[in-house]
This record gives structure tokens, sequence and C-alpha cells, in this order.
């Protein structure tokens, strides 16, 4: 598993392109028939992505975990960016068509990704399943739940005339699904709205997370990162992730229309608890 130790913001000035990258961003997290995961020392976050590519795949307890499965001491998050699926958890099956959610408590031991159809040779470019894992560190067990696409709580947001209209749906959250410390949803832009997350914020209190998805092949998001005052950008392709600390603004522009999962985990579940930066301060 690719280890990501924490970063302090005075390094971000010092760190050339593929610095910033390595440290940054997880370019390749959705491999055919594996479950590929990176461990970010922010929160102690877990990022996985797992593809069937038509044989079930299951996922194993990481060595780096030091536990006897994954979810030993951990829970999760699992949206599907894929063709439909199944996640089959301690033996109940969970359908997951794309944008379905499932929160996996403590405790779960036996977790296994699949494509709808086992047997077919799914082409994964083509419309296999991909699942999106987002892992913490939890404390207590709270129920396995699964939200299906068009379920959560849908909050619209931006303006047209500022290119950043957007629908946020919240999933794993205070007033949704509950979960020790996990608070996860996507947000989808509108056509013709290109920003995410414009005016900028912090959250000192939490790690967040990005996987970019339903992003066209010959087009790229540019995210910004970084202290407020002290900016860099990132180009980011589909299904790549970025790793944001609580010191980092998270926002970016599309050089054409995409969504995105958002996953935090941190000192609290108050989605609303941000620190908006004025456009105007940004450097
Ligand atoms: O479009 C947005 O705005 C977002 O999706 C914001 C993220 O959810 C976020 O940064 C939450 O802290
Ligand atoms: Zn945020």
């Amino acid at each position: 598993m690719d280890q990501r130790y924490a970063t302090h913001p005075d390094q971000i000035a010092g760190l050339d392109t593929q610095a910033l990258r390595d440290t940054f961003l997880v370019e390749r997290l959705f491999v055919p028939g594996q479950v590929t995961a990176v461990y970010t020392h922010h929160d102690r976050i877990v990022l996985a992505g797992a593809v069937p590519a038509g044989t079930p795949l299951p996922l194993e307890a990481f060595p780096e975990l030091r536990a006897e499965h994954f979810l030993q001491n951990r829970e999760a998050g699992i949206i599907n960016v894929g063709g439909a699926g199944t996640v089959t958890a301690d033996g109940e099956t969970y359908p997951m068509a794309k944008g379905a959610c499932l929160y996996l408590g403590r405790g779960v031991r036996d977790v296994v990704f699949a494509d709808d159809d086992v047997d077919a040779d799914v082409d994964v470019e083509e419309g296999g399943a991909q699942f999106y894992l987002f892992s913490a560190p939890a404390h207590t067990t709270y129920p396995t739940v699964l939200a299906q696409p068009g379920e959560g709580t849908v909050r619209e947001l931006g303006d047209q005339l500022t290119s950043n209209r957007r629908t946020l749906t919240q999933l794993i959250h205070a007033d949704g699904i509950r979960s020790c410390q996990i608070v996860m949803g996507f947000t989808t832009l509108h056509p013709g709205s290109m920003w995410n997350t414009m005016p900028a914020h912090t959250h000192d209190r939490r790690t967040e997370c990005y996987l970019y998805f339903d992003v066209p092949a010959d087009a790229r998001v540019l995210h910004v990162c970084g202290e407020p005052e002290e900016t860099r950008h990132l180009v980011v392709a589909d299904r790549q992730a970025v790793i944001s600390p609580s010191w980092s603004v998270h926002s970016g522009v599309g050089t054409a229309s995409y969504s995105f999962v958002w996953a935090m985990a941190g000192e609290n579940q108050a989605f609303d608890d941000m620190d908006a930066v004025p456009v105007a301060a940004l450097r």
C-alpha cells in the first residue's frame, strides 16, 4: 500500500510539479483486477479503488494496518463510480448501481467487490464496476447502510453567472448515514459550469479527499491547493484523487464537465464548519 506521510504548509513553496503530484495526487487508483490503496497519515485515511473486471475481488487486510481484517479498527464509505456491481459484506450482498453509496461499520470482516454479471468478461473501459473506498479509524460500530442513487441530502450551490452551478449530495453525514468520522458525498457540475468549491475554503479540523470522475478522457481539472496566500495547482485526469490536508484550500476548474466524490475525516463532522476564503484574498 502506497504511504503518504503528513505534510506541513511550509513545504509546498519548495515542491516542483512532480513533487507536488507525488505528495498530493493519487494518479492510479483504479487498476483492473485489484484493490489499489493509499494510506495518508493525514487523519490516517485510506483511499482505495476496487475494479473487479469480471472476477470477484476481496478487500484484504493490508499488512500496514496490522489488523486481522481491513475494518477491524476502521469504517469505510464506498461509492460506485463505474458500471453496476455488488458489494458483499459478511455474506449480505448489496446491489451498487453507479452512484450508490455503502457505509460499512467497524468490525465487518469479509468484503467482496463484484461486477453485476460475474461470468461476463467485463471490459473495464466499457462499463465494469469501479468502487471508490474512503476509510478512517473508528472507535465504535455503526450499522451498515446502503444509499441508492437519488437518495441523500441534496444542496444546490453556486450560480450560472459565476460558472459554478452545482448539485451536492450528502450521503454519510450527521443528518444522514451515521458514522464515527466519515463525511462523504459527491458533487456534479451543471452543464456550462466548470468551477467547484469557489469561493474556496479550508477546514482546519478535517482532512478532505477529492476523487474526480466522469471527466472526459481529453479533459482535465485544474485543482487549486495550498494555503490561501500561497496556492499551487494540480492537473487532474479522470478517476484521480487529491489529498487535501486541513490547511489547504481545495477548489477546481475543469476544461469540461465533471463530478467528484468528496470525503472527510477528523475532529468533527460539521459539514458547514469551513473557513471561506474571499476570491480576492487568494494568491
Ligand atoms: O462543490 C462544493 O462546494 C463541494 O463539493 C465542497 C466539498 O464538499 C467540500 O469541500 C466540503 O468541505
Ligand atoms: Zn472542504
